[in-house]
């Protein structure tokens, strides 16, 4: 039995338990430069566990999965769900630059993943996302082209990126 993930659009409300959304407006901006620019401040903070960590400013430039995954006869678009990660001493932003949308999948905060655990959203190309630490997600989904994020991140010692493998019988897929 495949079981099938819809997105939903992302919101500060929904995504909330998993993160911030990062976006003008979310917030009162504050009048800075003589009120020629808004600041929309402290949309999110970077967590990172301890004293001798830092953040990192990245580009991910990711490649389309969906396309990837190649068209059906019914035209929808799939990508079949295998993995999910988390980062257990800090947290990853991204904030899209290629003026287009992405998918953005994360879970509930369960040791054991099930399908059911699974929160997919479609966010907007002016929407960026924040995980809190050890939120778990899927690795970045760019959905139409190549797309660029600036990613904020957590440097330090230890591993932190930890993975979750669905059974190999347990389908899961995103369809569009
Ligand atoms: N591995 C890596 O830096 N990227 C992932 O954490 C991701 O969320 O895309
Ligand atoms: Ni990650």
């Amino acid at each position: 039995m495949t079981f099938i993930l819809k997105p939903q659009p992302l919101t500060t409300e929904a995504f909330a338990p998993f993160g911030d959304v990062v976006e003008a407006g979310a917030k009162t901006a504050i009048m800075i430069n003589g009120g020629n620019t808004e600041r929309y401040d402290s949309l999110a903070r970077v967590q990172v566990e301890n004293s001798d960590d830092y953040a990192v400013i990245n580009i991910f430039r990711a490649q389309p999965r969906m396309t990837q995954y190649g068209q059906r006869a019914t035209d929808k678009r799939t990508m079949q769900v295998e993995m999910m990660e988390r980062h257990p001493f800090g947290s990853q932003s991204f904030q899209p630059l290629s003026g287009e949308p992405y998918l953005v999948l994360v879970a509930d905060a369960v040791e054991h993943l099930k399908p059911e655990n699974l929160h997919l959203f479609l966010a907007r190309a002016d929407q960026g996302i924040n995980y809190h630490k050890n939120t778990w997600h899927h690795p970045v989904l760019g959905l139409n082209k190549v797309c660029d994020f600036l990613v904020v991140d957590r440097k330090g010692s230890g591993n932190n990126c930890e993975e979750f493998y669905f059974d190999q019988d347990q389908r899961i897929e995103i369809q569009l």
